[in-house]
């Protein structure tokens, strides 16, 4: 790509974070959705380029306002990708780790996926390629420990709470690992995984469209990914073949989501997460935390910004 959108897109995870922080703890699930997912559009739409929206897990539901599937004034033709509020009942509830996120790509470069649940195990560049999805959790957090030179006790599993995942819990407890429950939000467990800030390994069922997004920030940031679809029946088989899938083992990595060096990514915490920290309002503004990254160079930046409303007459 001619330009790195890393600092357009993290102007739009920022106007979608500043526009959820106002509406955090208000209880109504599909306004804080909707409103910011409205204001992602918006920034997005000012960026001078030609996008192909991919990849948005709620295309086509009535009760939630749509991506249009280009965005952009007009311009160099990309691939782009927005989680306006990834977490957005933990947003609605008042509760940690909601992050809104956006990519953007060289044209044609991400795979498009289904809806469907996708298993996945991430590690950061220092642990590198040990991993394998098709062998028990038990051996990846050995794998991990060994790669990191840290005993088993020590290394952080990071999972999402749910049911679904109490049998991956007991094993991982089985071999003594510590592990770090999250409620909602595994970009941003995927992403305390791949910096080894906040836990050491990510693990467990999500969806596949948060693959592609943990695929870009992988791109640029290094690291080790592998995601498995869970396929229920054959109509979820014949989605997935819609997106181009025709292999229903196949263990995607980073690369075959994303197929280019060409990737510029963006986060901006909504609330305190376990990668960013949350939007704090002051008496005339705003500050929000942000991550930006770039795949060609893997420069990142973290960056604080200050917000004053008086300036900003949308707020
Ligand atoms: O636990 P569920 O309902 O299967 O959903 C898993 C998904 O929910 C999340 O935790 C939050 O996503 P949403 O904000 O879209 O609900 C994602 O990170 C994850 O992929």
């Amino acid at each position: 790509m001619n330009t790195n959108y890393g600092m357009e897109i993290v102007r739009a995870t920022e106007i979608a974070a500043l526009t959820a922080g106002r509406m955090q703890g208000l209880g109504d699930h599909d306004a804080i959705l909707n409103t910011t997912r409205s204001a992602i559009i918006k920034t997005l739409n000012r960026i001078h380029i030609d996008g192909a929206v991919v990849n948005d897990r709620f295309h086509d539901r009535e009760d939630i306002v749509n991506l249009p599937e280009r965005i952009g004034q007009g311009g160099e033709k990309t691939d782009v990708m927005a989680i306006a509020l990834e977490g957005y009942h933990n947003a609605a509830d008042g509760r940690n780790n909601v992050t809104s996120f956006a990519a953007i790509a060289r044209e044609g470069s991400i795979q498009s996926v289904p809806n469907l649940s996708m298993y996945k195990i991430v590690v950061g560049p220092e642990v590198g390629n040990v991993i394998d999805i098709n062998q028990p959790p038990l051996v990846n957090v050995k794998r991990t420990a060994r790669a990191l030179r840290k005993y088993t006790e020590n290394v952080t599993v990071c999972i999402l709470n749910q049911a679904r995942h109490y049998q991956l819990i007991r094993e991982v407890r089985s071999c003594g690992a510590r592990i770090k429950l999250i409620d909602e939000g595994e970009i941003s467990g995927c992403l305390a995984a791949i910096t080894g800030e906040k836990a050491d390994i990510y693990m467990g069922y999500g969806f596949a469209p948060e693959g592609t997004m943990v695929a870009a920030a992988l791109s640029c940031l290094g690291g080790y990914f592998e995601g498995k679809i869970f396929y229920e029946n054959d109509r979820d088989k014949a989605l997935a073949a819609e997106h181009g899938i025709k292999d229903f083992d196949k263990t995607f990595r980073a690369q075959d989501l994303i197929r280019s060096k060409e990737v510029a990514f963006a986060a901006t915490g909504v609330t305190d997460g376990e990668f960013l920290e949350g939007v704090r309002f002051t008496s005339n503004g705003a500050v929000t935390s942000s991550f930006v990254a770039r795949a060609e160079t893997h420069t990142y930046r973290r960056l604080e910004t200050r917000h004053f409303f008086d300036y900003k007459p949308v707020f």
